[in-house]
């Protein structure tokens, strides 16, 4: 299922963006006038295959929850249970990405994919709410100081269930995916993965996730280099970088995009965890990176190197550390009205408004 998706990913369509340079040359605005929206506007032309393409409606947040062997090493203040804890909170409607998406309209989609302590009982009532997909590959990943965090047929599985999501999100309709993300933890594999694929030093990869301490964030960053001086891992071989260092919610953001730019539907990025996967994605099909859009630049300098790596300007810059999604479905409306442009606004023609 992997190589298939693989295989299905194509260069963005010219004639769509030749088409949509163009209408965006005869709205009724001077030309540039809407900044960042218009180069925007027509990629997702390109990803589409049509000019206009269709608005990005209805949104769909993917947030994918695992536990991280490395905890043990003290990287973040936080116990483990709060990945669990938290799923709760996502399935009863009480998170902060819960508020963003009733704001947004988009629906909300948990997959446990690697969650290590028990789940909460599931409260769904409300059929239209939040909603729990079970695809636990393993009680969390290993501890990367010591071995590596997954076997490769354990990062593959989970790679291949984020496929499995943006296909079913795509097949329900979603005419874009946003990446969320849950994982105590999750902010060091994040900076391995981004020191692994950019080859920045891990000290410029890691941040201080959840906010931690000096005497923590410097024994993460000893951790991330450990973890990258003991098992070397090869950035062209993305599947072995996401098994020796990386973690399960990763591997399934990998493939949550990789699924979405096979069925051409845009997916929105979120903060570095969403980031550092999408870097995984394009190692593994460097035509992915045209279905990406990057939300928002995470305070996580993890964040800025591998949106710089992947050549994406983020759309807002609101100092956000949070992940779930939050910072993607902030910047949904952004993306939502760049193409609302190509269908809505008249040209200079047809409102008869003269040119320079
Ligand atoms: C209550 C709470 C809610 C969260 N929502 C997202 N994160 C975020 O913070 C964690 C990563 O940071 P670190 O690597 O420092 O542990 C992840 O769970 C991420 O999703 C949260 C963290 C906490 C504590
Ligand atoms: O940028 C993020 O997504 C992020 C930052 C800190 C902690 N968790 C997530």
């Amino acid at each position: 299922m992997l190589e298939s998706t693989l295989a299905a990913i194509r260069p963005l369509d010219e004639a769509a963006m030749a088409a949509a340079r163009e209408l965006q040359g005869r709205l009724t605005k001077p030309a540039g006038s809407l900044g960042a929206l218009e180069p925007l506007s027509v990629r997702l032309a390109g990803l589409a295959g049509t000019c206009p393409p269709p608005l990005p409606e209805p949104a769909a947040v993917a947030i994918f929850a695992g536990d991280h062997g490395v905890h043990a090493q003290g990287v973040t203040p936080w116990p483990q249970e709060v990945t669990a804890q938290m799923i709760g909170n996502f399935l009863a409607g009480g998170a902060v990405v819960n508020a963003f998406a009733r704001q947004a309209d988009a629906s909300v989609t948990v997959v446990d994919v690697g969650v290590a302590t028990p789940l909460p009982a599931d409260p769904a009532s409300d059929p239209a709410g939040p909603r729990l997909v079970a695809a636990n590959v393993r009680r969390g990943t290993r501890d990367l100081t010591v071995t590596a965090a997954l076997t490769r047929d354990e990062a593959r599985a989970a790679v291949e269930t984020g496929i499995r999501v943006a296909g079913d999100l795509v097949d329900a309709g979603a005419g874009i995916l946003l990446t969320g993300d849950m994982g105590i933890g999750n902010t060091t594999p994040a900076a391995a993965l981004i020191a692994a694929f950019t080859g920045v030093d891990p000290a410029a990869a890691t941040g201080r996730g959840t906010g931690v301490d000096d005497e923590t964030y410097d024994r993460k960053v000893g951790v991330v280099r450990a973890a990258l001086e003991r098992h070397a891992p090869d950035p062209a071989d993305p599947l072995g970088v996401l098994a020796s260092v990386g973690g399960l919610e990763h591997a399934a953001l990998a493939g949550l995009v990789l699924g979405a730019a096979a069925r051409r539907v845009p997916v929105l990025l979120d903060g570095v965890i969403a980031v550092s996967a999408a870097l995984a994605a394009a190692a593994f099909a460097p035509d992915a990176v045209g279905a990406m859009v990057a939300g928002h630049r995470s305070a996580e300098p993890g964040a800025t190197a591998a949106l710089r790596h992947l050549g994406l300007d983020p759309l807002i810059d609101l100092g956000l550390r949070l992940g779930e999604g939050t910072g993607a479905l902030l910047a949904l409306p952004v993306v939502t009205g760049a193409v609302r442009v190509l269908h809505e606004v008249a040209t200079f023609d047809s409102a008869g408004v003269a040119e320079k």
